[in-house]
């Protein structure tokens, strides 16, 4: 049976399901959640508002924003009994000690067992308020501070800059978080949505799905290219060497990080907000390398974007926290601050006409063959 079945590895281009959140088109290079414009989305909401539209299905009302945000600023605080944990763990990466501390907030609440509508909305809330202050207390714990409590009075994007720097930040400090979080906060069947969806398939519940969705994130290949990013921009070190930089990189038949995606052959539609973001933010900071580095590694990578190779939404966002002097090993924990809507709609999505997601592998393997002892072998 090794004939004429079609394998398409890393299920490319395969729509396994229909969805009504995402609506991406990688050949023009567009995005939209729900009907609107990724740009208009990052010109005028707020990451509230966003997680309204994903999670509820429309743009709230000033009056539907109002009780939705309370109730999820309601839900920032996490028990002791996870600070104890962060203390216990606080030396591993921040990526693991997130996933833990959501295992642990299962284990702590017995209403993350429950399954169904309601109880994906509920606690889908709960987490998307809880992860700022799980990454926050770390950062704070493992650098020898106590954790800064949350501010109710605060936006989420501005009080996870509040509890991560223990000062209050500016409007642009925040408003920039903010659309960041916009930006992250969905894209269709992406590998950490997709397999959150496998997880919920199972009739597993919510949280068992976030710490499904936040191990497949952790890869490079996908929400760790911010940190390889700013690794390589400190590599490249001025711009006049990152045209060596990329052509070692592509003898050696390299990816240069943050280029390609999956679905996008045009640029992708979210860089552009990323991008403008770096240059102001660069100069107001008096640090414009960092941006030149970044232009220069674009115009070297022109004569490989044969098939569309283009920037992804992370090649800039590395180098923003860079400037916040937020610490790289954050960086994929800040890409799931923004993407935990996206993750809560796909598991609502998957688990309201559930079905267990189960492909197929074709056999490749050894023909039949006969038991030998363990002493003849
Ligand atoms: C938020 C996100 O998750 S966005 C993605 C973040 N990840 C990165 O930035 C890591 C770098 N990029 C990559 O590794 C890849 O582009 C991926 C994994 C994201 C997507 O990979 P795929 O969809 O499998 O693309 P695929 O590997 O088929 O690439 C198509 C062609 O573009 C080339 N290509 C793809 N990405 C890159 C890259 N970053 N640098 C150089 N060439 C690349 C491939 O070599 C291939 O060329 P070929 O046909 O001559 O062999
Ligand atoms: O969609 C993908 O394959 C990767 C992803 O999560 C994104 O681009 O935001």
């Amino acid at each position: 049976m090794t004939e004429a079945v079609k394998i398409n590895r890393g299920l490319k281009g395969i729509y396994f399901e229909r969805s009504g959140v995402s609506d991406i088109d990688g050949a023009a290079g567009t995005l939209q959640y729900r009907g609107y414009s990724i740009h208009d989305l990052a010109t005028h909401a707020t990451f509230e508002e966003v997680c309204h539209l994903l999670m509820r299905g429309e743009l709230p009302t000033a009056a539907e924003l109002d009780a939705f945000d309370t109730e999820m600023r309601s839900h920032r605080a996490v028990p002791d009994a996870v600070l104890e944990i962060i203390r216990t763990c606080k030396d591993g990466h921040p990526m693991d000690v997130l996933r833990t501390c959501v295992s642990a907030l299962a284990a702590l609440d017995p209403g993350s067992q429950q399954v169904g509508e309601e109880a994906f909305q509920r606690n889908g809330l709960k987490l998307t308020a809880q992860v700022p202050t799980l990454i926050a207390a770390h950062e704070a714990i493992r650098n020898g501070r106590e954790p800064v409590t949350p501010d109710n009075s605060l936006s989420h994007a501005a009080n996870w800059l509040w509890m991560l720097k223990g000062e209050k930040p500016s409007e642009d400090a925040a408003r920039l978080a903010d659309v960041d979080f916009v930006l992250h906060a969905e894209h269709g069947a992406n590998a950490s949505s997709f397999a959150a969806r496998v997880t919920v398939g199972t009739e597993a519940n919510l949280h068992g799905a976030i710490v499904t969705a936040l191990s497949t994130l952790a890869g490079p290949a996908h929400g760790g290219a911010a940190e390889d990013v700013m690794k390589m921009v400190k590599e490249i070190g001025t711009p006049d060497k990152a045209a060596d930089y990329v052509k070692a990189k592509r003898k050696n038949r390299e990816a240069v990080t943050g280029f390609g995606h999956r679905v996008y052959r045009a640029e992708d539609p979210r860089a552009r907000h990323m991008r403008e973001g770096v240059r102001k933010l660069g100069e107001e900071m008096g640090a414009p390398e960092w941006y030149e580095i970044l232009q220069a590694v674009v115009e070297a990578m022109k004569p490989y974007s044969r098939h569309g190779l283009n920037v992804n939404v992370d090649f800039y966002s590395g180098v923003i926290y860079q400037l916040h002097g937020i610490p790289m090993d954050l960086y994929v924990p800040i890409f799931a601050i923004g993407r935990m809507p996206g993750w809560v709609i796909q598991c609502l999505e998957q688990q309201r006409g559930n079905i267990l997601i189960r492909p197929l592998t074709l056999y490749n393997g050894p023909e039949p063959r006969d038991w030998v002892p363990i002493e003849d072998r």
